[in-house]
């Protein structure tokens, strides 16, 4: 009775330690709200406004991001960049609402997003990441589409032309079973460049009119690169993109770029940038010619280094 006893007073804590998960524990805001049903095409106008959003990861840290404003307009490819721990995730984050605004509100196709359920927001814009997810477990036709538009030979067509899309075709036919092969834990059977174009490959499947990159291209060579932006161009050209980027030629044609240096914003198009010892320092018009010529000779000192030249 005593060792039954103590072994049911064990047990207890791990019985708290569930219920404070299930209780005690900040929440994130619900997944559906009534809000959605009213929203079945949106966001019609792919529009994305942030206007004066502040925040932190938690109370006693700084800022990651302050006072942030900036408006997108539908159809828009904007490059993000600034650099490293300026922000740049954070500002993804807060989109998706993964990390929620303190002050300040994000309107998406002029819906204020603190409004709508995560699922709607979160399945109507696709995005990216520094570290794709793949599942584990699931075939590679699967990954690439969970929920099937058609079966059979349409089917095979329509994920046959995304991987086309993105390069990624012969690779995929080139693993035992194809599209019907089996991706290993966190798809350990592919490299990270090639997780990232399966990823772009599924943003194709989904249709999603906001496109959201964080540094897609890091990890595959300046051709594959170049290869992808021309089919974000081709293939994106109606939707909004925001995509962040380390080098300056995947973004140099751009329709702006937004600058984010200590949690704060430049917000223009390229060509009025102005970059000062290697870094984004002011927004100046009558600079912007010196900008370009800046991009471009930091366009060329990066291709020459990508083909192993050393002058
Ligand atoms: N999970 C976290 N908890 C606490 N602080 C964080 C967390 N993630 C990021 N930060 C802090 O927030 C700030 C912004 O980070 P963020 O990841 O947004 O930068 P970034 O511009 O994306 O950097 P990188 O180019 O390296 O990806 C940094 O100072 C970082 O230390």
């Amino acid at each position: 009775m005593v060792h039954q006893s103590a072994e049911v007073t064990n047990q207890m804590v791990s019985v708290e330690r569930v219920w404070e998960f299930g209780h005690s524990i900040p929440q994130e805001a619900p997944l559906f709200t009534d809000f959605n049903k009213n929203l079945m095409n949106w966001p019609e106008e792919p529009s994305v406004t942030v206007s004066s959003v502040s925040t932190q990861y938690r109370e006693n840290l700084p800022l990651c991001l302050e006072d942030v404003s900036f408006t997108i307009k539908p159809g828009e490819r904007v490059g993000v960049v600034g650099r490293t721990g300026a922000g740049k995730t954070s500002l993804l984050q807060v989109m998706f609402h993964v990390l929620e605004a303190e002050n300040g509100s994000i309107f998406i196709g002029g819906v204020d997003t603190s409004k709508l359920g995560l699922h709607k927001l979160r399945t109507s814009m696709a995005v990216i990441t520094q570290s794709p997810v793949l599942f584990r477990g699931c075939t590679v036709r699967e990954n690439l589409d969970p929920y099937p538009q058609g079966y059979g030979e349409l089917e095979d067509k329509r994920l046959e032309n995304a991987l086309r899309a993105v390069h990624m075709w012969e690779t995929i036919q080139n693993i035992p079973d194809g599209l019907d092969g089996i991706v290993r834990e966190g798809g350990s059977n592919f490299s990270v460049g090639q997780r990232q174009l399966l990823c772009l490959a599924r943003a194709l499947l989904s249709n999603n009119r906001i496109l959201v990159l964080d540094e897609v291209t890091a990890n595959v060579d300046q051709a594959t690169d170049s290869l992808v932006q021309q089919t974000l161009r081709e293939r994106f050209n109606t939707a909004t993109i925001i995509a962040i980027a380390q080098r300056l030629d995947t973004i140099i044609d751009y329709d702006k770029v937004l600058v984010l240096g200590n949690g704060k914003v430049l917000f223009g198009p390229p060509a009025q940038l102005v970059v000062r010892d290697g870094h984004f320092t002011s927004m100046e018009e009558s600079t912007g010619q010196a900008m370009a010529s800046a991009l471009r000779q930091k366009v060329k000192n990066d291709n020459r280094l990508d083909q192993g030249k050393t002058d």
